[in-house]
């Protein structure tokens, strides 16, 4: 990949906006100034889920289906700050992110008064890139489950259709939940500080028969407020107009919830007075080589160091090696196998959730995500150290996750097999 190197802010810009209109939709052949360069890889985005695991978990204590629907409608809504505004918030802008290789992983977990929650996120394609991932906190039976790819455009601005779906199950109702994803834009590109700003309406269904709709209203043509949105709990079938909960606010801050006939105010959400917890994942040394931060920490060390030379130099390595393995694996005719997912026929529960979604809801197309992507227990029981321990799903209680110092994607290889 290139990079726009200028010394000038206002020649990178230009070289930025250059790149981004002859783009052909892949990501990972976008150029991008230094300073907008990310260390970070886009596998270790679905951590974003559960920063708040309390939130995350609360729907699998209250009995009542329709209270439940709208915790679990709120706990989405607590995550799009993290999602969508946390680079910004902490690097001062958005940034591109790191492009991952096919297999690179993502794993770790959150402890706090909500017990384990623990995440996987695994690349499970390169051409189109495509992340699958998995939370579960097995103390509450909670599991969410999901994978996302991005199709980018150019039009005034950078825009970003999301393709693929997420999934929450509560275990002790036996109930799903499938959300869609919103599409975004970048704003900000001319001045240098790119910021994400959330398109038109993402959805929520419930096996349970509550719909979930979600406006969102960009500059806030309602309240004048940046990232503003209304959000509706209603009955499967009909629309906002017979909501029973309206929840309005800024997805960056705080929002209110009320009951739609009362317009009583019955739960609030504060970005200000909410904690989050954070991931803990192991130390680099520890971590196997397809581990996210051991595999690219050369290419982050450049980036921090703002060395350009140095992060193309890195990067050469990991697309080389990458490509030889690409290689090897065709001549002998298998696949690279991923090592916590698998490539599934059908979802019947997206499918069954989606066709209840009616009109709104958006087809599954396996040609744009290279396949439909499951969390495969069996693998993930079976994956030797240092992935095995504490990866059970069904195991209860706080599991500690011991690692050996096992690694190296050759030996990786062998320990899956080919085919
Ligand atoms: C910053 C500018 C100049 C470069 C553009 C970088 C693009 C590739 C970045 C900017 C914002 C990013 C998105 C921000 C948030 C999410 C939500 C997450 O759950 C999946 C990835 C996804 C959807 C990101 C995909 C990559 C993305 C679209």
């Amino acid at each position: 990949m290139s990079h726009c190197t200028s010394h000038t802010t206002s020649a990178n810009l230009r070289c930025l906006v250059k790149s981004i209109a002859s783009f052909n939709g892949d990501i990972s052949t976008m150029t991008a100034p230094p300073f907008i360069l990310s260390s970070q890889s886009l596998t270790e985005y679905p951590a974003y889920w559960a920063e708040h695991p309390s939130v995350f978990v609360a729907p699998a204590h209250e009995s009542d289906p329709q209270k439940r629907a709208l915790l679990v409608l709120k706990w989405f809504l607590s995550t799009l700050k993290q999602q969508y505004s946390s680079r910004n918030e902490k690097l001062g802008s958005e940034k591109k992110p790191l492009n991952p290789f096919l297999g690179e992983l993502f794993l770790g977990k959150w402890e706090d008064e909500a017990g384990v929650t623990q995440l996987v996120s695994e690349q499970v394609s390169h051409h189109p890139p495509v992340t699958a991932y998995c939370i579960w906190n097995s103390d509450h039976g909670v599991r969410l489950q999901g994978y996302n790819g991005q199709k980018v455009s150019f039009s005034r601005t950078i825009n970003i259709k999301q393709v693929g779906h997420a999934l929450l199950h509560i275990d002790a109702y036996d109930e799903d939940y499938l959300f869609t994803l919103p599409s975004l834009h970048i704003e900000g590109l001319i001045g240098g500080t790119p910021y994400v700003e959330l398109n038109r309406t993402s959805y929520m269904q419930s096996s349970s028969g509550y719909t979930g709709k979600i406006d969102y209203s960009g500059k806030g043509w309602i309240s004048g407020k940046k990232n503003s949105f209304s959000a509706y709990l209603y009955p499967e079938g009909r629309s906002e107009k017979d909501a029973l909960y309206i929840i309005d606010g800024v997805w960056t801050d705080s929002f209110t919830i009320k009951d739609a006939k009362t317009k009583k105010v019955v739960d609030t959400w504060d970005h200000k007075k909410a904690k989050t917890t954070p991931l803990t994942v192991a130390p680099i040394e520890q971590q196997d080589e397809l581990e996210t931060r051991r595999a690219w920490q050369k290419v982050a060390a450049a980036i921090a160091k703002g060395d350009m030379d140095a992060t193309s130099r890195e990067k050469t390595v990991i697309e080389n090696q990458q490509r030889d393995m690409r290689k090897k694996e065709k001549d002998e005719g298998r696949e690279w196998v991923r090592t916590f997912f698998s490539r599934s026929e059908s979802s019947p529960v997206f499918e069954a959730l989606s066709k209840r979604l009616g009109s709104e809801a958006v087809p599954i197309d396996k040609d744009k995500t290279n396949g439909i992507w499951m969390f495969d227990a069996e693998k993930a029981r079976e994956a030797k150290p240092p992935f095995r321990e504490g990866m059970s799903i069904e195991s209860r209680g706080k599991i500690r996750r011991v690692r050996s110092s096992l690694g190296g994607l050759g030996k990786r290889f062998g320990v899956l097999g080919g085919g």
